[in-house]
């Protein structure tokens, strides 16, 4: 192979995504992957693969290797064989159940235990996932916070459904491993745009909301 043709080669890498079952960790791969979502939960047997490409600064191409643990592989055998050699690790939980949050404490051992005599560590995030359902929300913001700064690890709060902040975390997470810093207008562009459509009234009602008459989008960020 030529020099060129090396250097047009994406880098490749490997982050995992671990905890609870139904936390939304297939959710978060299908949303950042494929642009979708399913309501239906269908539980994820050992682990699946999803791959994105995506540019970060300096048109740097990076294919991300996304490993959708199953929630189920926690004390089991295989685990530790799907975290060896990764790169980046998100530690999810969904806000709305405590459990999933408690929990994170034996994922977390097991990447400590697997990178032990690892000279170089994975990038670790703590990632609140459902943020959509915040009135449901039972995880602090504050235990959130607190567990990375005790850690050392990236936060993200996101939504697989809204796919609020999804994008961004991937993209954080690739650039923290590569050592690229992003600045705000990058992680601003990265964050979802929600569009509101705002209809028009009815005929009957239209004494009553003259001041509405106009079908318009509304953008929030
Ligand atoms: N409201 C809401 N629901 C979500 C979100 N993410 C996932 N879900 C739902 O939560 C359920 C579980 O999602 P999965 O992505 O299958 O969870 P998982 O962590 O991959 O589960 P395992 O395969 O058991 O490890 C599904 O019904 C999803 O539709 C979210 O951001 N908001």
């Amino acid at each position: 192979m030529s020099d060129s043709e090396e250097e047009s080669q994406d880098r490749q890498l490997k982050i995992v995504i671990i905890g609870d079952g139904a936390c939304g960790k297939t959710s978060l791969a299908t949303r950042f992957a494929q642009e979708s979502f399913g309501k239906q939960y269908k539980q994820t047997v050992g682990l699946d693969f999803f791959l994105k490409r995506i540019t970060l600064p300096g048109n740097l191409n990076v294919t991300l290797q996304v490993w959708d643990i199953g929630g189920q592989t926690i004390g089991g055998k295989m685990l530790d064989k799907y975290i060896y050699g990764t790169q980046g690790v998100l530690l999810v939980y969904d806000i709305t159940n405590y459990q999933s949050f408690e929990n994170l404490e034996d994922w977390f051992s097991m990447v400590k235990k697997v990178n032990e005599e690892s000279e170089t560590q994975p990038f670790v995030a703590l990632v609140g996932n459902k943020i959509d359902l915040e009135h449901m929300r039972t995880v602090k913001a504050d235990k959130h916070q607190r567990f990375c700064q005790e850690n050392g690890l990236g936060s993200f709060f996101v939504s697989a459904k809204s796919g609020d902040s999804v994008f961004l975390c991937f993209q954080r997470v690739a650039a923290e491993i590569l050592g690229i810093k992003l600045n705000k207008a990058e992680i601003e562009q990265s964050q979802r745009i929600i569009k509101a459509e705002i209809v028009n009234y009815p005929e009957d009602d239209k004494q009553l909301n003259s001041a509405h008459s106009q079908s318009k989008v509304c953008s929030l960020q």
